[in-house]
Parts: C-alpha cells; sequence; structure tokens
C-alpha cells in the first residue's frame, strides 16, 4: 500500500483532508456488476453499471439525489426486489456466483450481506435481545455463546463501554448516534463478509458522525464495505474508491485518490466541486 498523500490543487469545495492512496487491486473482488439495468416499473433507475466491490476495502458511492446510489446498494442483497414491479438485466456476482441464479438462498446471501441504514432502526427491545436476535435465528441457544457474541459485537462497534451497565435496558434509550453503532453491532453479529450503508451518519451529529466513521476505518479491516454519502469529505476520508453516479449511469469510478485529485469527467469533477447536487 502507498502511503503518498496530496491535495487537489483544483478542488475548492471538495475535501480538504489528505487524500492517501489506499485501494489495493490485489485484494480478492467480493461483487462483480457487469451491464446492470433496473427499471421500477417505467423507471430506468440503473443503466448498464459496471462496478467491482473488493474485500477489506471502503467503496463509497456519491451522486446527486435520485441517481440511483441507493437502489444499486439494494440490488447488491436483492433487497429491492421487496418494491414491486422491479426488473434488472445483466449480472451480478458475489463470489463468483450469481446473485440472481435461482438457487440462490436470498436468505443466506442477506446474512452475508448486512445492511445499515440512514435512520437508526433498533428493534423495540432491550440492546442485549438486539444483538442476539440475528444469532438467535440461526439457532444460536447457548447463553454463553450469545454473551459472548453481544459482548464481542459490541466491542467492535466501539459501543460496548457506553453500554456494558445497561445491557437490559431498552435500545430506544441510545442516543441516535449510540443507535447507529448498535445497528452496526447487530449486523456484525450474524458475520458479514460485506456491509452494505446507506447514509449511515446523514441523521447523526458531528461527534456521532466522526465515531461512525472511525468505526468504518476499522471495520474495513475485517469487511467489505460499501457506502452511500452525498458527503464529500466523508467519500475522501474514508473510502478507498469511488463510484460517481448520475442519472443512473456510473459515470466514474476510481480509487478514491484519483476521483478527487485527477477527476476524467468534467461531471465528476463539477460534482465534487459542489456545483451541483
Ligand atoms: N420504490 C421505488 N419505486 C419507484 N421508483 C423508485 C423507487 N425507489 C427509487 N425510485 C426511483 O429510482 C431512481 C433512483 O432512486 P434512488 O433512491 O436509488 O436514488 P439515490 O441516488 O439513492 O437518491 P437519494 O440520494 O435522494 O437517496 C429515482 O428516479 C427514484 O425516483
Amino acid at each position: 500500500m502507498s502511503t503518498l498523500t496530496a491535495e487537489h490543487p483544483k478542488v475548492s469545495t471538495a475535501p480538504k483532508v489528505k487524500l492517501l492512496k489506499t485501494a489495493d487491486t490485489n485484494k480478492k473482488v467480493v461483487f462483480n456488476t457487469e451491464n446492470l439495468n433496473l427499471w421500477y416499473d417505467e423507471t430506468h433507475a440503473l443503466k448498464n453499471i459496471n462496478l467491482t466491490i473488493r474485500e477489506k476495502e471502503v467503496t463509497a458511492i456519491i451522486g446527486p439525489s435520485g441517481c440511483g446510489k441507493s437502489t444499486y446498494l439494494k440490488t447488491l442483497n436483492r433487497m429491492v426486489e421487496l418494491v414491486p414491479k422491479v426488473r434488472t438485466t445483466g449480472k451480478i456476482m458475489y463470489n463468483e456466483k450469481s446473485i440472481f441464479d435461482p438457487s440462490l438462498n436470498v436468505e443466506q446471501l442477506r446474512t452475508q450481506v448486512g445492511m445499515v441504514f440512514q435512520k437508526p432502526n433498533p428493534f423495540p427491545k432491550s440492546i442485549y435481545e438486539n444483538i442476539a436476535y440475528g444469532p438467535k435465528i440461526h439457532g444460536i441457544r447457548n447463553k454463553m455463546i450469545l454473551d459472548e457474541i453481544v459482548e464481542t459485537s459490541l466491542r467492535n462497534a466501539y459501543i460496548w463501554d457506553e453500554v456494558k451497565d445497561r445491557l437490559h435496558d431498552s435500545a430506544y434509550g441510545l442516543s441516535g448516534g449510540q443507535q447507529q453503532r448498535l445497528c452496526i453491532a447487530r449486523c456484525l453479529a450474524i458475520e458479514p463478509e460485506v456491509i452494505l450503508m446507506d447514509e449511515p451518519t446523514s441523521a447523526l451529529d458531528p461527534k456521532s458522525t466522526l465515531k461512525v466513521e472511525e468505526l468504518i476505518r476499522n471495520l474495513k479491516d475485517d469487511y467489505a464495505i460499501v457506502i452511500v454519502t452525498h458527503n464529500m469529505q466523508q467519500a475522501a476520508r474514508i473510502s478507498d474508491r469511488t463510484a460517481f453516479f448520475l442519472d443512473g449511469e456510473v459515470i466514474e469510478y476510481d480509487e478514491t485518490y484519483e476521483v478527487f485529485n485527477h477527476p476524467n469527467d468534467k461531471r465528476t469533477e463539477a460534482y465534487i466541486n459542489g456545483q451541483f447536487g
């Protein structure tokens, strides 16, 4: 991994952080998307998408409202199919197997490809039960094992110290930022390989946002993370690769360092400069 750093001389409203070249093509490809198209009834929301997502990297999806970012994210674990009249063409390979293969177990896919939403959505249960719920559904009943999963997941989501003395209190008593880290812990408890995050900090205050960003940076040692964000600084701070979507198309996809320092397309440059979106 290179330690080259640089700041873009031309970019004004673009990230004021030092960008690192962090992407690594030797890392395993977990998702390979080829010529993906998606329609919501008559709306052509994704147009000929080609993207690879690698293990142990953070991939940021950026672009203006309505350009298809969330749709792409929800296609990766086939959650988009919960919307009526959705139609797709093209290929998405997950670990070299088509996610559209009729023999694929969608529940298992959603276990391996976890999701964290914009608004923290804890279950109306205790902190402990929020974490233990998924493992229990997967058949784990042993209290000692569940205790261990709960503690490890909360530790890995950097919230253990804040909740260890109130595990049996309602999750609704936590702050928004704590609830979001709880939801990340809940996702970790089912041992996913990939974590999809749809604007996970947009409902959080700046301090909680930084905590979640630090968490994401650390989680990438073990997971592939795909994050949709409207925040350019955030994309630059935490991602290794960035895909710029516009009107359902991928306009540019490259190492974050390149996208922010040397955008190939004028539209990318204009977007990261804050000229539209
Ligand atoms: N459930 C749905 N039914 C019909 N059309 C939809 C549905 N969800 C999204 N769309 C349409 O698909 C397109 C892409 O929407 P999507 O939510 O993926 O964009 P986005 O980039 O995530 O937007 P935002 O940044 O505002 O969240 C838009 O034209 C949107 O109106």
